[in-house]
């Protein structure tokens, strides 16, 4: 039987020094204690920006406008159950103070840095392509 693919969307806030907001995933769920970018499962009928509107709000309560939005790169990678696609984009610009609202921990990093924390499999090649075009900062995580 084939693998199903899951279609999903995921953002790299970036603030004003150039870090990037990363989110752990909380207990009870797949990959528990792993960083990921914010983001989720694009619904039938969703463009991947609108999901990341929704999304955004849902778990940080930002609400990044459509056009901020820059298309980066994207994830392929095969899990056990599943096959994900996840077009990844950048946003500098949103409204609302990042307020995590499932209670996950979050962590504003340096590019270079979050390569160093335990990622989601499939966002390891996407952490090397941030930071390899991002402004670099300090060396080490606080
Ligand atoms: N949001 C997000 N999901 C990712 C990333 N990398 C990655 O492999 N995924 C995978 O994409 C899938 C969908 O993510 P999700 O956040 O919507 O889903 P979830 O498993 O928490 O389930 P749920 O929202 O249905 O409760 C998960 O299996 C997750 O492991 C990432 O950087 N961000």
């Amino acid at each position: 039987m084939k693998t199903p693919v899951l279609w999903v969307a995921a953002c790299g806030l970036i603030d004003a020094d150039g870090r990037v907001l990363v989110t752990q995933r909380p207990d009870g769920r797949d990959h528990a204690g792993l960083w990921e970018f914010p983001g989720g499962k694009i619904e039938p009928g969703e463009r991947p920006e609108e999901t990341l509107v929704r999304e955004l709000y849902e778990e940080l309560s930002v609400e990044p406008c459509l056009d901020c939005l820059e298309p980066l790169t994207f994830a392929s990678h095969a899990y056990p159950d599943f096959h994900l696609i996840m077009p990844t984009y950048v946003c500098r610009q949103w409204d609302g103070m990042v307020r995590p609202r499932e209670g996950q921990a979050t962590k504003w990093a340096w590019a270079e840095d979050i390569v160093r924390l335990p990622l989601l499999p499939a966002d390891i090649p996407l952490a090397r392509h941030l930071a390899a075009r991002l402004p670099k900062g300090r060396r080490f995580l606080t």
